[in-house]
């Protein structure tokens, strides 16, 4: 996508107009540039993690994210408490599922998770994604082992959990069962800071979130999070934008004075908060 058409795209219009609160459930490593991902897309952001109040936090939202970057029992309860609300609202539900072939721990949190809630989307490097499928490698951790999966392999895993599934790394691509969507437009350097996947999974849901409530324009239509195709689609679209102003956002470092991972971080996030003016 080139950098000229990111600026004023739909997808930034909706949640700048409907303003959708988003309960996280993530980790604290990268939270803190997650909620100001969040913010700067025009969206408000809720973190709650204790069981106690999990449900009623997403109640309160329009969208739920669980992010399993720091996992606990006690998270765990949180995120299926929160998980189940956002289900029987109707609410979007992203999965992002950090280091998922890390450690027995996370592959038993997430058995429990994808067992027993439906996701709407499930954000993840393509590791994460072999360990979803029950594959073992050796894990590197939070970052992506050197795996490259077959698009059908992806298809089947998404039909197994009726999900969309947006697949991160040099390649993006968004897989339903019946879809196989491809972009290449983020930079490497989103690899050298924390929290570049984490953020895009609260964008996702800030912008399904966004697209929930009938436009006033005539002609376009509330997302149903009962269509496949539909959301395949935002999620696609998302992924570009998102990995476009990254790329925007380097190449605005570059040709400027100061340079290196910590001021593209902050461009990143700035880059955002203007996307939608
Ligand atoms: N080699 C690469 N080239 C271009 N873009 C990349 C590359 N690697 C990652 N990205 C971009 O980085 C973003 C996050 O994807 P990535 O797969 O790195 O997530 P992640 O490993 O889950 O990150 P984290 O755990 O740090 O939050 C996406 O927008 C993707 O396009
Ligand atoms: C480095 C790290 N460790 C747990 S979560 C996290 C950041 C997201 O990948």
């Amino acid at each position: 996508m080139p950098f000229s058409s990111v600026k004023g795209t739909a997808i930034f219009r909706k949640i700048h107009n409907t303003q959708p609160l988003i309960h996280l459930i993530t980790n604290p490593v990268t939270m803190n540039d997650v909620v100001n991902l969040v913010l700067a897309s025009g969206a408000a952001a809720i973190c709650a993690d204790s069981p106690l109040e999990a449900a009623e936090i997403s109640e309160l939202a329009d969208a739920t994210v669980l992010n399993i970057g720091m996992p606990s029992e006690s998270k765990l309860e949180a995120m299926l408490a929160a998980g189940k609300k956002a289900n029987a609202l109707g609410h979007p539900l992203i999965l992002d599922p950090v280091g998922a072939g890390a450690s027995e721990f996370r592959r038993r949190i997430l058995q429990t998770l994808l067992e027993n809630l439906h996701l709407t989307c499930i954000r993840g490097n393509q590791s994460e994604m072999a360990a979803l499928l029950g594959m073992s490698y050796p894990s590197r951790g939070v970052e992506e082992a050197g795996i490259c999966l077959e698009p059908a392999l992806l298809q089947k895993l998404a039909e197994r959990y009726d999900t969309v599934l947006a697949v991160t790394g040099d390649t993006d691509i968004t897989v339903s069962k019946d879809q196989v969507l491809v972009s290449h437009t983020g930079t490497p350097l989103q690899k050298r800071i924390t929290g570049s996947g984490c953020m895009l999974s609260a964008f996702l849901g800030a912008a399904l979130a966004g697209s929930m409530t009938p436009p006033a324009i005539p002609g376009e239509r509330a997302l149903r999070l009962t269509d496949t195709a539909e959301i395949a689609s935002l999620v696609h679209k998302t992924v570009e934008v998102y990995s476009s102003l990254a790329s925007q956002a380097e190449a605005e470092m570059e040709a400027s004075s100061r340079h290196g991972t910590m001021e593209f971080r902050s461009r990143l996030i700035d880059i955002v908060s203007t996307a939608g003016l």
